[in-house]
């Protein structure tokens, strides 16, 4: 079988344009097989990119999103969230509305991290004003193997400082902020009037990126990635990170299906996968507020 073929996307990086018969696209770049744009049929980018993206291998790209693995964070001995979203990926199979990368560990990879494994990364567009996709991991060698991933999925928003994620109401985060200390999420949803980062623990696999301003909602639909971390990085982690713009915090939240807590353990020869499934959803007006009689912390700081 022939090599499936690239173009050349932003940054004269190779990637695969995919495009559906309703007018939806995305791209994903062999960079990292990182897919950094979704646009539904009406034209509309629905992930973020950083007004300061630098497309230089391997350095991955702000924003899409990366793939953490094997390591998210600094939950191991690697680089933070591990070396997937560096590494080029080969194209593997493809069709106009689908794209299938792969990476396999190399000698390089196995001085870093000291596995064999195939890892297979499909991005699908989907019908309606969804998006699909699934990555599977493979234990090609003879010893167990543990990791720890995440897509870290930068969600476009119109004002993020307006923005809501919803689905996290009762469970437990590590907040790390603050040296990791575990806490309950007790308001209906996350805000953001401050900087953001935690990592829920065992979460639904329904949540939400509401973007009021924007009128639209995604709706998020994971499978085997029970964690879910909640970022933005606010205005002074804006201007640190050379690679996002002074006031791009203002433009997206992340939201980041993941396995984190309990590490994925692979016995040799064994296959894992999961799975996340994005829907954009139009409002005709501003999204109702979500029971604003328990505000979760931030939104009630704020309203002070
Ligand atoms: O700058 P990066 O390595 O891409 O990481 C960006 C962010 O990723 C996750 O959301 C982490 O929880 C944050 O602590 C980190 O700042």
């Amino acid at each position: 079988m022939s090599k499936p073929e690239t173009t050349t996307l932003r940054g004269e990086l190779p990637g695969v344009k995919l495009a559906g018969s309703t007018g939806a696209t995305a791209e994903v770049y062999t960079h990292g097989a990182h897919l950094a744009s979704w646009k539904t049929a009406d034209g509309v980018e629905q992930l973020f990119v950083s007004s300061d993206v630098v497309f230089k291998p391997p350095k991955a790209i702000r924003g899409g999103v990366p793939i953490c693995f094997p390591q998210f964070s600094d939950f191991g001995p690697l680089g933070q969230h591990g070396f997937a979203r560096n590494e080029t990926w080969e194209v593997t199979a493809r069709t106009p509305t689908s794209v299938q990368m792969t990476l396999r560990s190399t000698p390089a990879s196995k001085e870093k991290w000291p596995h064999d494994f195939v890892c297979v990364y499909e991005v699908m567009l989907g019908a309606g004003n969804h998006l699909k996709t699934t990555m599977s991991v493979t234990n090609a060698g003879i010893e167990p193997m543990t990791f720890t991933t995440a897509l870290h999925t930068y969600f476009r928003c119109d004002d993020a400082l307006a923005a809501k994620v919803t689905g996290l109401k009762g469970a437990s985060y590590l907040d790390s902020l603050d040296g990791r200390v575990r806490r309950e999420e007790i308001g209906e949803f996350v805000a953001f009037a401050e900087e953001v980062d935690r990592i829920y623990l065992s979460t639904s696999d329904a949540l939400a990126v509401e973007d009021v301003a924007g009128s639209r909602s995604i709706r998020i639909t994971k499978r085997n990635l029970p964690d879910a971390v909640v970022w933005n990085p606010w205005i002074e982690k804006s201007k640190a990170t050379g690679d996002l713009g002074d006031d791009d915090y203002k433009k997206f939240v992340c939201v980041e299906a993941a396995a984190i807590e309990t590490p994925v353990t692979l016995p040799a020869g064994e296959r894992w996968e999961c799975e996340q499934v994005l829907e954009c959803v139009k409002h005709a007006s501003p999204v109702p507020a979500i029971d604003d009689a328990a505000p979760s912390k931030v939104e009630a700081e704020e309203a002070r």
